[in-house]
């Protein structure tokens, strides 16, 4: 029987796209995931209120095409906008066109090490994961088979969900295994803002009764000190959680507070890191008991199950930041990522809506908080891009 030979890589193109989808942060206004939430930027009273005043969604969302020599394209999305055109049709194509979209290990290592001496995290990277997740696409549209099927196939027969947003009460609604809110106030409002946070702990531990998860996502804000007092403070309403509480960058800080924090609670950190060598260090230096790489941020799917094999030998939980099906596909199949995470995208957030609304058509929705492995059963990752929306192409090669 011959080998079968894909089509070879023909071209690659990458488009921005703006209002919400990849880059989530870019929503309208009135929405709970920009409404006074602690921030390294909260010290800044005028950057306070607003995280898109300082430019949160300053990039929007990169999109990546892949077009192979028989027109089957694949995709995919991450933030990076305008930036990460340039890298992509600028540096990265030249590694891809003309190959076959079996070599992505290759593939990945020249884009890594092309660009290691100005990449390494942050926007690079993410342009780097956009490549990566829509060359699996483009492999799993070729072999027409969905991504969780290479990647070894499910472990378990559904993916379950805890949902991250100001209200985690309608989570519990929802059927969701618990609630991460985004925490409001830093150290810039002393005292009385620490005391507001743990009111509103209070007041959703009320809500949702003592079994459901409740975590907080501090997203950066806070200094081991503080960290440490809100940990402290919050034992009594069952704070399972503590999420990067300090900057990604403090590997120190982190192995401090995840010896400060009381007994039980769990301390977790990750979305902002990349690569496998920024999750060793993670893991070596004991910073957090579960790692949340972002699959669009750390380097995509092939970097991922790196890291994923390190932290299961560090026995650690892997549970992804976000990243949609991206997310699921590569979840549904590793043994040590036993949930996973539900962005709630819906302003309130009172319903649940696609996590990149409304960039994926078919983008699978949970159901009672649970997704059936069967619900990604498609080629690729299982979505097709909305055309609908104005996508720019800034940049050629
Ligand atoms: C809710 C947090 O502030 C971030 O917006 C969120 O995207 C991220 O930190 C997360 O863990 O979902
Ligand atoms: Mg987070």
């Amino acid at each position: 029987m011959a080998i079968v030979s894909l089509p070879k890589i023909k071209h690659v193109r990458a488009f921005t796209v703006r209002g919400g989808g990849a880059d989530y942060h870019d929503q309208g206004e009135g929405h709970w995931i920009d409404n006074h939430i602690a921030t390294p930027m909260s010290r800044y009273p005028e950057y306070r209120q607003s995280r898109q005043s300082f430019g949160i969604n300053v990039l929007g969302t990169l999109v990546v095409e892949i077009e192979a020599e028989d027109g089957t394209i694949g995709f995919a999305v991450t933030t990076g906008g305008e930036p990460a055109c340039f890298i992509v049709e600028k540096h990265l194509a030249r590694f891809l066109e003309g190959r076959s979209p079996t070599e992505y290990e290759k593939i990945w290592d020249q884009m890594y090490f092309s660009t290691q001496y100005y990449g390494r995290k942050g926007l690079v990277i993410n342009a780097i994961s956009g490549v990566d997740l829509a060359l699996w696409d483009l492999l799993g549209k070729l072999r027409q088979e969905p991504v969780y099927h290479m990647l070894g196939g499910a472990v378990r027969d559904e993916l379950q969900f805890y949902a991250t947003g100001a209200r985690p009460d309608k989570a519990k609604e929802f059927g969701f295994i618990g609630g991460k809110m985004p925490l409001h106030h830093g150290p810039a409002e002393g005292i009385e803002g620490l005391h507001k946070n743990i009111a509103e702990l209070a007041d959703m531990r009320a809500k949702c009764g003592d079994d459901f998860w409740l975590m907080w996502d501090c997203w950066m804000a806070l200094d081991v000190d503080y960290a440490t007092r809100l940990a402290i403070a919050a034992q009594e309403y069952g704070l399972k959680w503590i999420e990067e509480a300090i900057s990604p960058d403090d590997y120190w800080g982190y192995a401090q507070l995840k010896k400060n924090v009381p007994k039980g609670m769990l301390v977790t950190t990750g979305e902002h890191e990349a690569t496998r060598w920024g999750f060793r260090m993670l893991m070596e230096m004991d910073c957090c008991d579960i790692i949340q790489p972002d699959v669009g941020w750390c380097g995509g799917v092939t970097e991922l199950l790196k890291i994923s094999a390190l932290a299961d030998a560090h026995g650690k939980m892997v549970v992804p930041h976000g990243s949609s099906v991206y997310s699921y596909h590569f979840v549904i199949t590793r043994h040590n990522s036993p949930f996973a995470e539900y962005l709630m995208m819906h302003p309130g957030p009172t319903e649940v809506v696609p996590m990149f609304h409304p960039q994926l058509i078919g983008e699978p929705v949970p159901q009672n908080g649970r997704l059936k492995a069967s619900a990604l059963d498609a080629p690729g990752f299982g979505v097709e891009l909305n055309r609908e929306i104005a996508m720019h192409r800034p940049y050629t090669h």
